[in-house]
C-alpha cells in the first residue's frame, strides 16, 4: 500500500498554477487562495466563480489551452493538473516533473507528486483527511464529520488560548525540556467542556488564565492551575 507524508505548507504569496478552469479547478484555486497563493489559472474556459475571481484580481487568468513550456508553468512553485483531458494531464505531470516542480493530478490516470486532503479548519486548528486516493468521498464525509465535532466542542476558541499561554511560556522559560512537560500539563486542564458552544475565549477565563501561569511558571504551578480549575468547577 502507497503512504503519503502529510504536510503544512507555506503559500503566503508563492506563485501556482492550476491547469484547468471547471469545477475541480476551482475547488483547487479556492484552497490556494486560502493560503494566501498567488493563483495563475490556464484554461479556455472558466466556471463562472473563476471568472468573478479573475475580474476581481484576485487570480491571474490565462484564456488559453495548456501548451508545455508557458512562461506561468515555469515559474511555479506548485502545479496543478485539473483538466478533463487525462492526455493534458498527463503532459502538465510530465512538464512539472521535468522542471522539478511538485505537481497534483486530479485524475485516476495522472500520475502526480503529492494529492490533497479533505479540509476542515476551525481557527488556527486544521485538521486534513485523506483516504491515499481511496475514496475522496470518504475523506470529504469525514471531513463534515469532524467540523460538525469541532464546532460542538470548541476547539476553535480551545486552540486560540493554548496558543496564548504557549507563547507566554516559551517567552518565560528558558528550558525546552521544561516548557515541553508544562505544555502537557496544560493539556489536562479540562478547559475543553468549558469552552463547549463557544466562539470565542471567554474573556475572564483568558484574563485568570495569563495571569496565573506569568505568576506561577513551574510545572507545579501549571498542575495546581489544573486543579484549581476543576475545584472551581466543583463550586468548592
Ligand atoms: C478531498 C478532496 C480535496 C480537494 O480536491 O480539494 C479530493 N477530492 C475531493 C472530492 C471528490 N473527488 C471526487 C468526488 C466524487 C466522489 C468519488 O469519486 O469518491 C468527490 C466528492 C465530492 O465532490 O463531493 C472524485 C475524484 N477525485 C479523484 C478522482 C480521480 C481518481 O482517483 O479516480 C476522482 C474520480 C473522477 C471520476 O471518476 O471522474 C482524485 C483525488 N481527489 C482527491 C481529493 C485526491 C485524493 C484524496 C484522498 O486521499 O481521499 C485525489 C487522488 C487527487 C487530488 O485531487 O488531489 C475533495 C473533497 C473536498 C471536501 O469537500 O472536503
Ligand atoms: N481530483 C478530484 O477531486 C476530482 C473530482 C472529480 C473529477 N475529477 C477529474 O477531474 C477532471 C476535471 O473535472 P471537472 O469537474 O473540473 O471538469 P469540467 O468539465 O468542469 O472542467 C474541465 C476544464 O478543463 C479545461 N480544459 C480542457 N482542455 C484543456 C486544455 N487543453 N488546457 C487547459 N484547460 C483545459 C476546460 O476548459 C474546463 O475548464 C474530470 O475529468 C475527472 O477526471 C477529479
Amino acid at each position: 500500500m502507497k503512504t503519503y507524508y502529510p504536510i503544512m505548507l507555506d503559500l503566503e504569496g508563492k506563485p501556482c498554477c492550476v491547469v484547468g478552469g471547471g469545477r475541480v479547478a476551482e475547488r483547487k484555486a479556492r484552497g490556494l487562495l486560502q493560503a494566501g497563493a498567488a493563483v495563475t489559472m490556464i484554461s479556455p474556459a472558466f466556471t463562472p466563480e473563476l471568472d468573478r475571481l479573475a475580474a476581481a484580481g484576485d487570480v491571474r487568468a490565462i484564456r488559453r489551452p495548456y501548451a508545455p513550456g508557458m512562461a506561468e508553468v515555469r515559474s511555479a512553485q506548485l502545479l496543478f493538473a485539473a483538466t478533463n483531458d487525462a492526455a493534458v494531464n498527463a503532459l502538465v505531470c510530465e512538464e512539472g516533473r521535468s522542471l522539478g516542480i511538485w505537481v497534483n493530478g486530479a485524475g485516476d490516470t495522472d500520475h502526480g507528486d503529492f494529492i490533497l486532503p479533505a479540509t476542515a479548519r476551525r481557527g488556527r486548528l486544521t485538521v486534513a483527511v485523506s483516504t491515499a486516493g481511496a475514496s475522496p468521498g470518504l475523506s470529504r464525509f469525514v471531513r463534515t464529520d469532524i467540523e460538525r465535532r469541532l464546532d460542538q466542542d470548541g476547539y476553535a476558541p480551545y486552540v486560540e488560548l493554548l496558543h496564548e499561554l504557549r507563547h507566554t511560556l516559551q517567552e518565560l522559560v528558558a528550558d525546552s525540556g521544561e516548557r515541553q512537560a508544562m505544555f502537557r500539563a496544560m493539556l489536562q486542564w479540562e478547559l475543553l467542556p468549558r469552552l463547549r458552544g463557544e466562539t470565542e475565549v471567554p474573556a475572564g477565563l483568558r484574563q485568570m488564565l495569563l495571569h496565573e501561569v506569568r505568576q506561577h511558571p513551574t510545572l507545579s504551578g501549571i498542575r495546581r492551575i489544573g486543579e484549581s480549575l476543576l475545584r472551581l468547577d466543583e463550586g468548592t
